[in-house]
């Protein structure tokens, strides 16, 4: 399989300090397939990264949920792409809808933020999604790509990327995007990449599902050819995250 299966979860703006290390120690203890199987990869809030990072096991890496779009300076509130370097933060989630959507996050300063954090050495699991109204009005494929080609308008290199396909409407709500729903805009992703940016971008560049993903659904998704790897939000904060972890030997079996 040229796409390592990838498995994010995002915390969000959960957590003590005491639930925090909870969590690590469940994923800790739990007994997962391996590092060439699946690419594990935490995104707890800012101010509990260290605290992971040093307490988690070595086969799985952290993520930031955010970072500044340039170089840090007299930025008040903001945390640099910078900063995540020094810390040895490898990953961080850009373009998430919640930001998008909640702080006015436009496509463009997304792309930006993609550019700048690459440029400094960081991953980037990159998001995109269309809210439940664009679904409606059978706009999903313009919205994404859209929101794709401006980061693609920005990035050279997508070794270090994974593109995330969270629609609006699942994020949250329990409501998942059917496998067949994820496989289509999964495709036409990669077609999009295809024509756009080049082949072999479109088959190495890993395109992953968030959205009400959990224990029970994650199996089935995972199956879909398109579909290589999941970005959890509610369920990455319970033990059904390993279940999560270990949909990836659905892969390795096709
Ligand atoms: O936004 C998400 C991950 O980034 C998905 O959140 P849920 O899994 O809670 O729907």
């Amino acid at each position: 399989m040229v796409r390592k299966f990838f498995v994010g979860g995002n915390w969000k703006c959960n957590g003590t300090a005491e639930e925090v290390k909870k969590i690590v120690t469940v994923l800790n203890e739990a007994e997962v397939p391996s590092e060439d199987v699946v690419e594990v990869v935490v995104s707890p809030p800012f101010v509990f990264l260290p605290v992971v990072k040093g307490l988690l096991r070595p086969d799985f890496q952290v993520a930031a949920q955010n970072c500044w779009v340039r170089k840090g300076g007299a930025f008040t509130g903001e945390i640099s792409a910078e900063m995540l370097v020094n810390l040895g933060i490898p990953w961080v989630i850009l373009g998430h809808s919640e930001r998008r959507s909640l702080l006015n996050e436009s496509s463009e300063f997304v792309g930006d933020k993609v550019a700048y954090a690459l440029s400094l050495g960081l991953k980037v699991i990159a998001c995109v999604g269309e809210t439940l109204q664009q679904r409606e009005s059978g706009s999903t494929m313009a919205v994404v790509a859209a929101q794709t080609k401006a980061i693609a308008a920005k990035v050279s290199y997508w070794d270090n990327v994974v593109l995330a396909y969270e629609p609006v409407w699942a994020i949250g709500t329990g409501k998942v995007a059917t496998p067949a729903q994820a496989q289509e805009v999964h495709l036409e992703l990669r077609k999009w990449l295809h024509d756009n940016v080049g082949a072999e971008v479109a088959v190495s560049t890993r395109i992953i599902y968030g959205g009400s993903v959990n224990g029970a659904n994650c199996k089935e998704l995972a199956g879909q050819p398109d579909v290589d790897g999941f970005l959890v939000g509610g369920a990455s904060l319970k033990p059904e995250f390993i279940d999560i972890i270990k949909s990836a030997t659905v892969k390795s079996q096709l």
